[in-house]
């Protein structure tokens, strides 16, 4: 295949040797086969993707990618959209949810401004990307030229190499953009080519008569982009939003440097599908942190074959819902690690 994009570079293998050594270790371990459920499967894919029997997370890392949504002026979101550069201030001054979660899993939180409607440059502690001041009306126009797609790709794709350059081992993709459940649920439609009344959801809380205005406008939108949005790359740029392609391109050069990543809910799901759509291998470097109440989820989550950790009725967003699983993760490889053998405790295994 030619090479035309830096996505499309091989993504990183995974060892197929530890991974088999991994499996004989949980066969040993003092417990029935299988009776740890997906936190057997959590610790294999570790040691596949590290490489070690033995695997250990000792630097998660979450970045917050932030946007905004010419589509607000249609009336889709129960928030102004000034709230997505008062969250900026939030995340940064330790207030917001995945500030506190950041915190109580010792993980590193990094925020990134890719594009905001009202300024943000000068926000001291977030890292500053803005390709243009919020996206275009993607009920009128596309949402984004190919240029400023490309250039938003590329914002995830620096803050990996970031991280990877500072030994992050687990890496969550956080959002906040209002708007952005209306972006996530047109990009999904048109990637998943289904009816984007099946994937419109209320957001931060649209109801009622609300709601059936977002689901007309968004189907319109859906309609306007069809014919033009005949690739992935041409989806984002017609429906997509900044953050949402930010975080594809973090997904995507995890992949390639072999950081596994803990996707979050509906938002990071679409960038997640976006990703997997670009370069199928970027699949093998995933693990899925919840499920989130926002319908449209489900879809996804059956399109990329993920099995969410946490089912807790959460519709934040931030990274909070991967952010929670991150204890379940370091419990798995904990047990893996640390659980004695049959041998070595004495106790008699199973026919
Ligand atoms: C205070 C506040 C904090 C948030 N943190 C994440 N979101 C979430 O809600 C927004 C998407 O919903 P919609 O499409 O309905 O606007 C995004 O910013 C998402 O990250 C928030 C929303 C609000 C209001
Ligand atoms: O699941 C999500 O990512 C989500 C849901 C509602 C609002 N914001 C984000």
């Amino acid at each position: 295949m030619t090479v035309e994009f830096w996505w499309q570079q091989a993504t990183a293998p995974l060892s197929a040797e530890t991974q088999q050594q991994a499996l004989e270790r949980q066969s040993q371990l003092t417990k029935p086969p299988g009776s740890l459920g997906q936190l057997e499967d959590i610790a294999v894919a570790f040691a596949a993707w590290q490489g070690q029997v033995k695997p250990q997370i000792n630097n998660p890392q979450c970045v917050v990618f932030a946007g905004d949504h010419g589509v607000v002026a249609q009336g889709v979101s129960a928030f102004p959209q000034a709230v997505t550069v008062e969250m900026l201030k939030n995340f940064v001054a330790g207030g917001a949810a995945i500030s506190v979660l950041a915190r109580f899993h010792t993980m590193g939180l990094s925020v990134v401004n890719c594009g905001t409607a009202f300024p943000a440059d000068q926000l001291s502690g977030v890292i500053q990307r803005a390709v243009m001041s919020g996206t275009n009306d993607f009920s009128q126009q596309a949402a984004m030229s190919n240029t400023q797609a490309l250039q938003a790709l590329q914002i995830g794709a620096e803050q990996i190499d970031r991280l990877h350059g500072e030994g992050c081992d687990l890496f969550i993709a956080g959002e906040m953009g209002i708007g952005n459940t209306s972006a996530a649920s047109c990009l999904s439609a048109l990637l998943l080519k289904q009816d984007v009344n099946a994937l419109v959801g209320p957001g931060t809380g649209v109801q009622g008569e609300a709601l059936s205005h977002k689901q007309q406008i968004l189907a319109q939108s859906c309609e306007r982009a069809r014919t033009l949005a005949d690739s992935p790359l041409a989806a984002l740029e017609q429906l997509g939003g900044l953050e949402i392609a930010a975080m594809a391109g973090a997904y995507l050069r995890a992949a390639q440097l072999g950081i596994p990543v803990l996707v979050d809910g509906f938002i990071a799901s679409s960038a997640a599908l976006l990703a997997v759509q670009l370069n199928a291998g970027t699949r093998d470097w995933m693990l899925f942190g919840h499920s989130s109440a926002e319908p449209g989820h489900r879809a996804l989550l059956t399109a990329l074959d993920g099995k969410p950790l946490v089912q807790l009725g959460m519709r934040l967003g931030e990274g909070s819902g991967a952010a929670v699983a991150v204890g379940l993760v370091q419990q798995a490889l904990a047990l893996h690690n640390q659980m004695a053998t049959f041998a070595e405790a004495a106790v008699q295994s199973g026919n």
